[in-house]
């Protein structure tokens, strides 16, 4: 009871520590940190320190001098570097805390993808008491996704949610407040960039940095043909010639660079809707899929998967922030309702 009371006091944080970006929700404030999920460390006579996180550290990301190297610690929705994530949640946590007026020890919700293993869910755990939180929980990514892009999942009837971030693509089908059926392919954001660097080395024999895929990604990429053709000037080094050359791209050429991981992601939700039961499928078919996470605003997706699955597809409202508000929400449901209601081990 003194445990509940203390929590009435304090304030609850949700966490979505994606693989691009992290986002941290508090209730009555909303999103008050996001950030890339990016750390550089400057090694110096033989010692490790961290030189910047966050957004100063993805600015340096492929511009680093030879003693800082910019990393990305979770890498195709896994934790590649326990250490470094530990570092950077710490650091997220503390800014949290210096900019506005949170308990020095709250309770942590941390969003986790479905096919996390024990150990990462474990290091996430220790990660966050490390970092200053007095109770950790964890909840799956694509039940926070729903619940923050609004879905009725307390409901005896089916809702589906498909999560596209930078490392992965969390599929899940809801009902009852309990994950049905789910599925994590590592699909996201990050597979459209590296397919565009590809493209453009193949096709226009010059090097383009991550980056630069992104930006190509978000100005003029898209997942169907449309009608209008969008284009965009960009410079890479020419391979053969060893030296910068400028050269446009077009909509179509990125729509033909994305077709394999776009292809994945459409078999990866047929297989959801093959393997959910009938009473469910049929809800989804009336109700449609719901579209979460940055890889939802890849242009025209939703046409892509309405085609495809023969359903209506909607992409949610602020679909970048979907995980975090949902997992704030959670929160507040587990508070009336018990603490077992949605976390995991
Ligand atoms: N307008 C846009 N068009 C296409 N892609 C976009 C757009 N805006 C953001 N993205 C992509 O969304 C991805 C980030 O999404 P999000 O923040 O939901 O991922 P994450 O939660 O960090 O990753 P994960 O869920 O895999 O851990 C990046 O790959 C980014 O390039």
């Amino acid at each position: 009871m003194f445990k509940r009371l203390r929590g009435m006091f304090s304030t609850d944080l949700s966490i979505d520590l994606g693989t691009a970006n992290t986002l941290i929700y508090v209730k009555d404030r909303g999103i008050v940190l996001d950030e890339p999920s990016v750390v550089a460390i400057r090694q110096q006579n033989g010692a490790k320190s961290v030189a910047a996180v966050g957004m100063d550290a993805k600015r340096m990301l492929g511009r680093t001098p030879g003693n800082i190297t910019a990393i990305r610690p979770l890498k195709d929705g896994v934790i590649a570097d326990f250490h470094v994530t530990e570092k950077m949640l710490q650091h997220f946590i503390h800014k949290v805390h210096e900019n506005s007026f949170i308990t020095p020890s709250p309770r942590v919700l941390v969003c986790v993808p479905c096919k996390s293993t024990q150990v990462e869910r474990k290091a996430i755990k220790e990660s966050a008491l490390g970092a200053g939180a007095r109770e950790v929980y964890l909840i799956e990514e694509a039940m926070a996704a729903a619940i923050g892009a609004g879905l009725p999942v307390e409901e005896a009837s089916g809702s589906m949610v498909v999560d596209i971030g930078g490392g992965t693509t969390e599929i899940a089908i809801i009902s009852l407040n309990g994950i049905v059926y789910s599925d994590s392919v590592r699909v996201g954001g990050d597979k459209f960039d590296e397919a565009i660097v590809t493209y453009v080395r193949r096709n226009y024999g010059s090097l383009i940095g991550e980056a630069t895929a992104e930006r190509i990604k978000q100005e003029i990429g898209c997942a169907f043909p449309g009608k209008e053709l969008l284009e965009i000037d960009v410079r890479g080094r020419n391979l053969a010639e060893g030296v910068p050359r400028s050269f446009t791209l077009n909509s179509s050429e990125i729509l033909e660079a994305l077709q394999e991981p776009l292809s994945q992601i459409v078999s990866a939700v047929k297989s959801a809707l093959e393997q959910s039961p009938p009473e469910l499928a049929s809800d989804i078919a009336e109700r449609g899929l719901v579209l979460t996470g940055g890889g939802a605003l890849l242009r025209d997706l939703d046409m892509l998967l309405a085609e495809e699955s023969g359903l209506p597809v909607i992409v949610a409202e602020d679909p970048l922030t979907c995980v975090a508000r949902g997992g704030g929400k959670a929160m507040e449901m587990m508070d009336k309702s018990g603490f077992d209601m949605f976390s995991v081990d």
